[in-house]
């Protein structure tokens, strides 16, 4: 009886509970074998992806030996051609191999440690060591170019970060990519992105985070961010990605390099994933406009009819007038870190010095809240305002130096300076200008930010300690004035780096 008395009070599970239980079993059972699966995919393309990386060193390294010194003494600008940087030069003479593209030794190592990749196409050094010259070559014949992952390239995944979009090859090139070949450029590369694209930071399930190659505890920023981290660190000339919030200009921003922010429809979006606009990124601002030159041409207008037939209009790009310029310090929302507002202060002081006239600081745009209501509220308020103020350009901060690795996570707030002008579709531009210095950073001990809030505190956080990074101002134009925005841009770089040669 001891013994029986337990086993008498014990419930045996009734059907309905007993089938719940192998149901919900054999749904974890379903999941695992399906993450399982999955895990197994990421694997093969983390494989894949270090067997490209090595190929890239094997072909640079023979390069190398091969060619030896010869990119130091390629430079110039042949009579009749647009100026164009020394590399590019370069590169069409046909002195560099794609993965060739650099003199820095430390240009493919940067490139392994930042972890900007995600593909290396592997069909693209044959290419350019069979492409022969054309009678009339585009204007991008034998250039190496680097694509964002989202952007689709014929026969390689868009992961856009996710693992369930491994092993799906784009079925065919984005209008981007078509233009780009049918100009002679050769896509080399695809470049690292956050999961999802709406972030500015750079990390993913598959390839892992990017980082910063003026910093490795930094982010490269993002979307865009491996494209920023390539191209920064010296291991592509020229490269794309997509903009929705700032990734173009916030990656550019944070790695040293130039972006242009095109508005929204000036170059096609068709075969991209969640984009407002498509655009270069590039060290130099001339090589910005070489692509603009390249891509605005009849192939872009007859492969998306939704482009409007405006081809690169040189006359507004190389014009030498004086400019009319507002500028503004902060948007009362995200206060700018001491080198931010010092950039900005600095620029418009060597502008006006070489003759252009730039607008009071308290001009009606920025005075007060009032002027951010104003842009929600309607666009062509803000454009009447610009207009009656009779500005060609803006001069504003963006955000810099790079935060630490993480911290865009928890401060999407401070896209304000970038989003704006997403918000406004104008076209808008980055270009470094300096350095964080020591008085900067000993001014962050009285950053408190325009609310002292939880935002707040963590962005002084993340500004501080940056001795030495990179920081750049943001460079705007109207609607449809890309041309304007990018001469507005080299004038901006030109007087930037005059000023870093003397000091
Ligand atoms: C007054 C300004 C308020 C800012 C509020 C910001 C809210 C959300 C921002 C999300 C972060 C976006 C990062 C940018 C990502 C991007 O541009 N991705 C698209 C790529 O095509």
């Amino acid at each position: 009886v001891a013994v029986t008395a337990p086993m008498a009070r014990l419930h045996l599970p009734s059907l309905p509970t007993l089938l719940c239980c192998s149901a919900a079993s054999l749904l974890l059972l379903l999941r695992w074998q399906w993450r399982r699966r999955l895990w197994k995919k990421v694997k093969e393309v983390q494989l894949k992806h270090e067997r490209g990386v090595a190929q890239m060193e094997k072909i640079w390294l023979g390069f190398r030996k091969k060619v030896g010194a010869i990119i130091s003494t390629v430079g110039g600008c042949k009579g009749g051609e647009a100026p164009t940087p020394p590399r590019l030069i370069a590169v069409r003479a046909g002195c560099i191999s794609p993965v060739g593209f650099t003199g820095s030794p430390q240009a493919l190592q940067i490139t392994r440690e930042t972890n900007c990749i995600t593909e290396y196409m592997w069909e693209s050094e044959t290419k350019f060591q069979q492409a022969v010259r054309p009678e009339k070559p585009g204007l991008l014949f034998g250039v190496p170019v680097s694509i964002k992952d989202s952007i689709n390239c014929q026969g390689y995944d868009s992961t856009i970060g996710f693992a369930s979009n491994i092993n799906k090859p784009a079925a065919e090139d984005s209008v981007l990519v078509q233009v780009l070949k049918r100009q002679g450029a050769i896509p080399f590369v695809k470049t690292n992105v956050p999961q999802s694209l709406i972030s500015y930071d750079c990390n993913n399930v598959i390839f892992g985070q990017t980082l910063n190659p003026t910093l490795y505890t930094r982010t490269s920023g993002g979307s865009s961010g491996g494209e920023g981290a390539l191209i920064g660190g010296g291991g592509s000339i020229l490269g794309f990605g997509t903009d929705l919030g700032g990734s173009l200009r916030l990656p550019a921003a944070f790695c040293g390099i130039c972006a242009l922010k095109p508005t929204g429809n000036r170059l096609s979006k068709t075969g991209h994933g969640m984009v407002a606009a498509v655009g270069p990124m590039a060290k130099k601002v001339e090589t910005l406009a070489l692509a603009m030159r390249a891509l605005l041409c009849e192939d872009m207008f007859n492969l998306d009819s939704t482009v409007p037939p405006l081809p690169f209009n040189e006359e507004v790009y190389s014009s030498t007038k004086p400019l009319r310029i507002g500028y503004y310090e902060t948007d009362f929302f995200t206060m700018p870190s001491p080198s931010m507002r010092r950039a900005v202060r600095e620029m418009k002081q060597l502008l006006e010095d070489a003759g252009h006239t730039v607008g009071h600081g308290n001009n009606p745009l920025h005075r007060d809240q009032e002027w951010r209501l104003q842009i929600h509220e309607s666009c062509h308020k803000f454009i009447a305002q610009w207009k009656k103020l009779n500005l060609d350009v803006m001069l504003c901060p963006v955000l810099g130096p790079a935060l630490p690795v993480g911290y865009p996570g928890k401060l999407a707030v401070a896209t304000s300076y970038t989003i704006l002008y997403n918000c406004l579709d104008f076209p808008a531009g980055v270009v470094p200008v300096t350095t964080v210095t020591d008085e900067d950073e000993d001014e962050m001990e009285n950053y408190k930010g325009h609310y002292g809030d939880h935002w707040d505190r963590i962005l002084a956080k993340g500004f501080s300690g940056s001795v030495g990074l990179p920081v750049a101002v943001q460079c705007v134009a109207l609607p449809w004035q890309e041309e304007l925005c990018l001469r507005f841009m080299r004038e901006v770089e030109k007087l930037a780096e005059e000023k870093n040669r003397i000091v």
